[in-house]
């Protein structure tokens, strides 16, 4: 556990000036400097209009923290208890898949850093490594694995025993994701990177997916075969050939692996116990917004550990509710809050007040997505951690200030609604 103040000494007992901005606003500009416009594009996007995006956003910027004076804030601490576990800070890194086209590192970088700031880190299943290379990144450090529910119930099972055999602790099950978002960003950008697999590890490696697909489980025999040489045809030199077929091969797996993963759709609240059979973790549903949903969750006990309210940062439904708005409508019902559950949440949160804010509402501790992938195209592992400390420092001296001493205390009372955006 940390000291009191540790974080803040952390970020501001240094000689030198920081490697990166220490200011959360700089982080996305910077990236978007570093990285290819298409790779920023697929990160930074979010469904058609945005307005789900900004939502989120705003749904912060219109609570606003009341400060508490005259209290005894010398053994203030960001400690947090969550599944059972004590952590020293509310932060866990959201899983987010390709982040190869972040930094070459991809998510070992970030399972790295996680284990190095001893922060729990939830691998993608559309990842650009495996289960088990994500693993050893990962070495001592805690880890969820985050599932997409494939169609293929052999292929979940392997998936989940991989897992577990890894030391991944947590099942994290996402619902809203079953297919991606209206992204006009990628549509114009043509940006697809799992169609040339991209962000399709996790299956490549898997065993049964490879059995299966080598026995032609996924040939539609709709499809009329191509031949070989119709293929070739096309290409206006050897090289042009080589990489027709190249792509050709590798289309036809990624596509088989997309379809896998994309199978949520089939999936009801009735399913929910095969996963339980087949995971003794605990296990998470990710993507919950309603009340209901909430209600439903809630009601599994036995089944379910927890929810992370969650509008997948803004990219799925657009005109979608502001994922805090959702977690105040959730937290409201006395069900939920006296229920088994473990409430996380994210979509939204860029600096420490947010956090701040989001445990106010209710939530035992916040996943940080598109912050972690701009420090993570800022400098690999270092940018992760450097995100992730300055996030924490950022917390833990808000904290003190508005007179929180811990964040269980923490209630709704030091928030006010700002009368401008009521306006
Ligand atoms: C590029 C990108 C890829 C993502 N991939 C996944 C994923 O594979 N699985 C998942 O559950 N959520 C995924 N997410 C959603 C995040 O886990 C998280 O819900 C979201 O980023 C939170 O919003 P924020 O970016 O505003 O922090 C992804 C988000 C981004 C930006
Ligand atoms: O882009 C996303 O938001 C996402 O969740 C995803 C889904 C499949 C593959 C890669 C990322």
């Amino acid at each position: 556990m940390t000291e009191h103040g540790a974080f803040q000494t952390e970020i501001y007992g240094q000689f030198n000036p920081p490697r990166y901005p220490t200011d959360p606003t700089q982080w996305e500009a910077l990236a978007r400097r570093l990285v290819p416009n298409g790779n920023f594009m697929y990160v930074y996007g979010s469904a058609t209009t945005g307005q789900t995006y900004r939502n989120n956003l705003k749904a912060f910027k219109s609570r606003r923290i009341v400060p508490r004076m005259l209290v005894d804030a010398t053994t203030k601490s960001t400690a947090v208890e969550i599944l059972g576990k004590k952590y020293s800070s509310p932060l866990i890194c959201a899983p987010v898949g390709v982040q190869s086209i972040m930094h070459t590192e991809g998510e070992e970088a970030t399972a790295k850093a996680c284990a190095n700031l001893g922060i729990p880190y939830i691998l993608s299943t559309a990842s650009t490594r495996s289960i088990e290379q994500a693993a050893e990144a990962s070495g001592d450090g805690e880890r969820w694995y985050q599932l997409y529910w494939p169609r293929t119930d052999e292929i979940t099972i392997s998936l989940l025993d991989r897992a577990w055999k890894s030391g991944y602790t947590t099942l994290v099950v996402t619902l809203d994701t079953f297919q991606l978002g209206y992204r006009p960003a990628d549509l114009d950008n043509c940006y697809l990177p799992f169609i040339f697999g991209e962000g399709c590890q996790v299956g490549f490696s898997d065993p049964v997916f490879q059995r299966l697909y080598a026995e032609g489980y996924y040939n539609d025999p709709n499809v009329p075969k191509r031949g070989l040489l119709d293929l070739l045809g096309r290409a206006s030199n050897p090289f042009q050939a080589c990489k027709l077929l190249y792509n050709a091969l590798t289309i036809k797996k990624s596509l088989a692996w997309v379809t896998e993963m994309s199978n949520a759709k089939y999936r009801t609240w009735e399913d929910l116990p095969f996963l339980k059979k087949y995971w003794p973790g605990k296990i998470l549903l990710k993507g919950i917004q309603s009340v209901e949903d909430a209600k439903m969750a809630a009601s599994m006990t036995g089944v379910l550990d927890g929810i992370i309210v969650s509008n997948h940062g803004g990219r799925q439904v657009d005109g979608a509710i502001a994922s805090l708005d959702a977690l105040e409508n959730i937290m409201a019902s006395d069900m939920v809050r006296n229920s088994h559950l473990t409430i996380l949440f994210d979509s939204g949160i860029r600096t420490g007040s947010d956090i701040l804010k989001a445990m106010a509402l209710g939530a035992k501790g916040v996943l940080i997505g598109r912050p972690m992938m701009w420090g993570l195209a800022m400098g690999g592992e270092a940018g992760v951690e450097h995100v992730f400390k300055c996030l924490r420092a950022d917390l833990e001296i808000n904290m003190a200030l508005a007179g929180i001493k811990n964040l269980p205390d923490i209630s709704r009372d030091i928030l006010a609604l700002d009368p401008v955006s009521k306006l």
